[in-house]
């Protein structure tokens, strides 16, 4: 492949000094979120995590603690300015929305519960109260029995920001790989009518930007996959990649950006060619996801780029089957906790613009 040199990269100081607590949403109180959350806080010191709150869920959280045998304090604040002072003695949660969840067993007031914590977290990084929100995962599909009408939490942060649902760009980061899919949440059938240069080329300079400002990497280097067997086999297996994504390379290459590709999937997330980039921007879903799931599942995050506000998640979902066994690892969500207090420090010191 061809490999430009690794981008150099601008590291804050101060990760820990976010003027604002980080605001982490529930996600479904039936799955591993609560649990995790109340690890995670368990377990700030060790990991060096900013501080952060819940939006609702005392009850819940402490009943997700037990489960994994642990006594958590949780103390109720009214602002959340007052989880940095109370954050090394207890878990802060910010109002008094809950219920008693069955761990695995989703139900109604949990997608209920759930929703209001995402929107109301999603609220207090909008206004600053917040400096970036971490969302617990949902069941979309239990979502939507409530009323959540959006593809996933991403196309939510989107709308809630006023902005597109092309404007919101979720990536998938690990300590071996970040990952971006051009189209996301959609039938596999579906994808080779949506993609097309402008999307590419839109989806990747909101990349490189938010690289450049969330990250600290100076010039990223984005490998853009095709979407065919071999990347089409110059035309032999398809002809996407010679109609739409070689022209929205080419343009993307003269207005300065490091792209290179189409690159043939199969082999592009293999150690030796992983070197030769920051970031694969994929062409659907699966394509992205799963590399990135293979390699760091355990510390991956899911980033929104392009957002006024900074939003992470752990990647993994809800993961109802063991939810309340003390089972799950906490490693994604302290991934994504510590990935939103360093992206915040960077904002916040204006190292880049
Ligand atoms: N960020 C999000 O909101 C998000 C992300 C992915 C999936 N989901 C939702 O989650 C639901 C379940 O999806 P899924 O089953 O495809 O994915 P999943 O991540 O919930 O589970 C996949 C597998 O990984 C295991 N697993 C997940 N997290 C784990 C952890 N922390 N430690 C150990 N094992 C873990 C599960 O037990 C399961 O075997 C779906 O409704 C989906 O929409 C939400
Ligand atoms: N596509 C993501 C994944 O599989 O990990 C996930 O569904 C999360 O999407 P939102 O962050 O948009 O909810």
């Amino acid at each position: 492949m061809d490999s430009p040199a690794p981008a150099p990269t601008v590291t804050p100081t101060g990760t820990r000094s976010s003027a604002a607590p980080v605001a982490v949403s529930l996600g479904d109180p039936a799955g591993i979120a609560p649990e995790l959350i109340a690890e995670a806080w368990l377990q700030r010191r060790a990991a060096g995590l900013s501080p952060f709150f819940a939006v609702g869920g005392a009850l819940t959280l402490g009943m997700a603690a037990a489960s994994r045998g642990h006594t958590l304090p949780v103390r109720q604040i009214e602002r959340p300015a007052q989880a940095l002072e109370i954050f090394e003695e207890a878990l802060p949660v910010l109002g008094e929305a809950d219920c008693a969840p069955q761990f695995g067993a989703p139900d109604e007031a949990g997608a209920r519960l759930a929703l209001h914590s995402l929107t109301e977290a999603t609220d207090l990084a909008r206004t600053g109260a917040a400096g970036a929100v971490v969302t617990g995962p949902i069941a979309k599909a239990r979502l939507a029995t409530v009323g959540f009408a959006h593809p996933g939490q991403t196309e939510f942060l989107a709308e809630a920001c006023a902005l597109g649902p092309d404007d919101a760009v979720m990536m998938l980061a690990g300590p071996n790989l970040r990952t971006v899919p051009l189209t996301v949440h959609e039938p596999l059938a579906r994808v080779p009518g949506l993609i097309t240069p402008e999307l590419i080329t839109h989806k990747a300079r909101i990349v490189a930007r938010a690289l450049v400002r969330d990250f600290g990497l100076v010039a990223p280097r984005i490998a853009i996959t095709g979407l065919n067997p071999h990347a089409g086999e110059d035309g032999r297996m398809g002809e996407e990649e010679i109609r739409i994504i070689a022209p929205a390379i080419a343009q993307l290459q003269a207005e300065g950006l490091a792209v290179t590709g189409p690159h043939p999937a199969d082999a592009l997330f293999a150690a030796h060619e992983r070197s030769g980039y920051d970031v694969a921007l994929c062409m659907y879903h699966d394509q992205a996801l799963i590399p990135i799931k293979t390699l760091d599942f355990d510390a991956g995050v899911n980033v929104t780029l392009g957002l006024p506000i900074i939003r992470t998640s752990p990647d993994h979902g809800t993961a109802f089957g063991i939810a309340g066994r003390n089972i799950a690892s906490p490693g994604a969500m302290i991934a994504a906790l510590r990935m939103a207090g360093e992206c915040a420090a960077r904002r916040a010191a204006g190292l880049l613009p």
